[in-house]
């Protein structure tokens, strides 16, 4: 039996996968951490992917590897193949005058949000690797001048598997190409004359792979010199599009992933353009579209609360439960790093609704897990109105491992919820993109998808309401 590797080079760490081909079946698995910030030096991502590979057994007996990454990180390299500057992150907001400019350039009255929906399939924020490139042109000139090539953390860390053979062997995929703010899902084609509008100049980009295109084959060398030949590269993709795979979402899922980003995504047959910027028109790995609403504040808003009230997760978890629904009128904004959905990057976290009964441990906890979801649940309400489908929420992240959030999720939601075993969804989604390479095929091989339990309550809209009404009521960050 083939086995094949799935790696996802996430926000918070590297998790690698190894995969029957045929059966799906798990061999053995690794993980290693990444450093905290919102910028990260590349090189720290490749020293955790050769560390979770190593923990995973190695590569000596697989047949193809697939690495997908946190999408939007702008990695730029100079003529020689070196990384010029740390990447800037998907959540890192120092872009955001950058993204209001490129915006506003293109036009007054909306025309500017409709140009990029119509060019992109997105309007672009700070999130987005072309607003970077604005901002590196402007705030970094002598780093702009030496930059010959951009690319993405899985483009990055392929090329490197590939034992990085300049950079006109970089490669991507439709599904992170879609993140950049300069390729059109709808066209599948770049349109480097945007990145010529926000950086100043063309720049070199990875060359586009079909979604079962391998991207080259393992270089024996960048394991020690004694690493197997022969083993392909998948295309690789962005870590939603993996999910998507992984999960094996079909008709009338939403997936609802909760990791250090949010997001709430399905598979399309056709391309979002939402010109109010609150989906983002995404490509997926298959050959079909991935409209996505991506939050900045999601797992770590879990962990914040629980920091504060001194409990770990589980006890956070009992404490939420414990509380009403509503958490008798405490509501919790969890702008925590600013956000991205709503296009707020300076806002701050908030608590409203603070009275002497609903002062407790309890209703606080209750309060971060409602207010993270009615983000998201927002986002479920912004992709429904593109045109989705919901008869179900698949919960995936590490978030979802919280009895908390599996349980009071169906209530803010309004539909039921499903959650798949713990996993890793994303480098499973990979390693299903390494077993379509190495088998071949018109898709990717059916592999039986984990037993999922469902989760149903009554929704509880009143929840949803009082945190509507807090919602726009925040500081921005201060000095920002
Ligand atoms: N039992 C739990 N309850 C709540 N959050 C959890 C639990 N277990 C893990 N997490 C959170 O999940 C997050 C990591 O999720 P993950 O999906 O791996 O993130 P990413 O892919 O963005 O790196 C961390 O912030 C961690 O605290
Ligand atoms: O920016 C987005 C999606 O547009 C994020 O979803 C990143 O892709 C990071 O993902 P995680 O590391 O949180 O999984």
């Amino acid at each position: 039996m083939p086995l094949v590797t799935g790696v996802d080079s996430s926000t918070q760490s590297c998790k690698v996968v190894v995969r029957d081909a045929e059966t799906g079946a798990l061999v053995r698995q690794g993980r290693a951490p990444h450093p905290d910030g919102t910028e990260v030096d590349p090189r720290a991502w490749w020293d955790a992917l050769l560390a979770a590979v190593d923990a995973a057994g190695g590569l000596a007996d697989v047949a193809a590897v697939s690495v997908a990454g946190q999408q939007h990180g702008m990695v730029c390299l100079d003529e020689a193949g070196e990384v010029v500057r740390p990447a800037l992150l998907w959540n890192d907001t120092r872009s955001a005058d950058a993204a209001r400019d490129l915006v506003e350039e293109a036009g007054g009255d909306g025309t500017g949000r409709r140009f990029w929906a119509g060019a992109t399939g997105s309007v672009p924020v700070a999130s987005f690797t072309a607003t970077k490139l604005r901002w590196l042109a402007r705030h970094e000139p002598a780093n702009a001048d030496r930059v010959a090539a951009v690319c993405l953390p899985h483009d990055w860390l392929t090329w490197r598997l590939a034992g990085a053979p300049g950079l006109a062997a970089l490669r991507t995929d439709r599904g992170d190409a879609s993140g950049t703010g300069y390729w059109s899902p709808a066209t599948g084609e770049y349109r480097l004359d945007l990145l010529e509008r926000a950086f100043g100049r063309r720049l070199r980009v990875p060359a586009m792979l079909g979604p079962a295109e391998p991207a080259g084959v393992l270089d024996p060398e960048v394991l020690g010199g004694t690493g197997p030949t022969g083993v392909l590269l998948g295309p690789g993709t962005g870590d939603n599009a993996a999910a998507a795979l992984g999960v094996g979402a079909g008709p009338g899922d939403v997936v609802v992933s909760i990791g250090t980003s949010g997001t709430v995504f399905a598979v399309a047959d056709t391309p979002a353009a939402d010109e109010t910027g609150a989906v983002a028109g995404f490509a997926d790995a298959t050959g079909r579209y991935l409209p996505l609403v991506c939050t900045l504040n999601a797992a770590r808003v879990l962990d914040a609360a629980a920091s504060l009230l001194r409990v770990g997760l589980d006890e956070l978890a009992e404490l939420a439960l414990a509380a009403p629904a509503g958490a008798d009128g405490l509501v919790m904004v969890p702008y925590l790093e600013g956000e991205r959905t709503p296009n707020r990057p300076l806002a701050t976290g908030s608590v409203h609704g603070l009275t002497l009964h609903n002062a407790t441990a309890g209703h606080l906890a209750r309060a971060a897990v409602e207010g993270m979801l009615c983000a998201l649940a927002d986002g479920l309400d912004a992709l429904i109105a593109q045109g989705a489908r919901a008869d179900r929420v698949v919960l995936v992240g590490g978030g979802a491992r919280s009895a908390a959030v599996r349980r009071i999720a169906p209530q803010v939601f309004g539909c039921p919820v499903v959650v798949p075993p713990p996993g890793e969804y994303v480098a499973d989604g990979a390693a299903r993109q390494a077993a379509w390479i190495a088998l071949g095929g018109a898709a990717p091989p059916e592999w039986p998808f984990a037993e999922t339990r469902e989760y149903a309550a009554d929704p509880v809209p009143a929840v949803r309401a009082r945190y509507a009404e807090a919602r726009d009521r925040t500081l921005d960050r201060a000095g920002g």
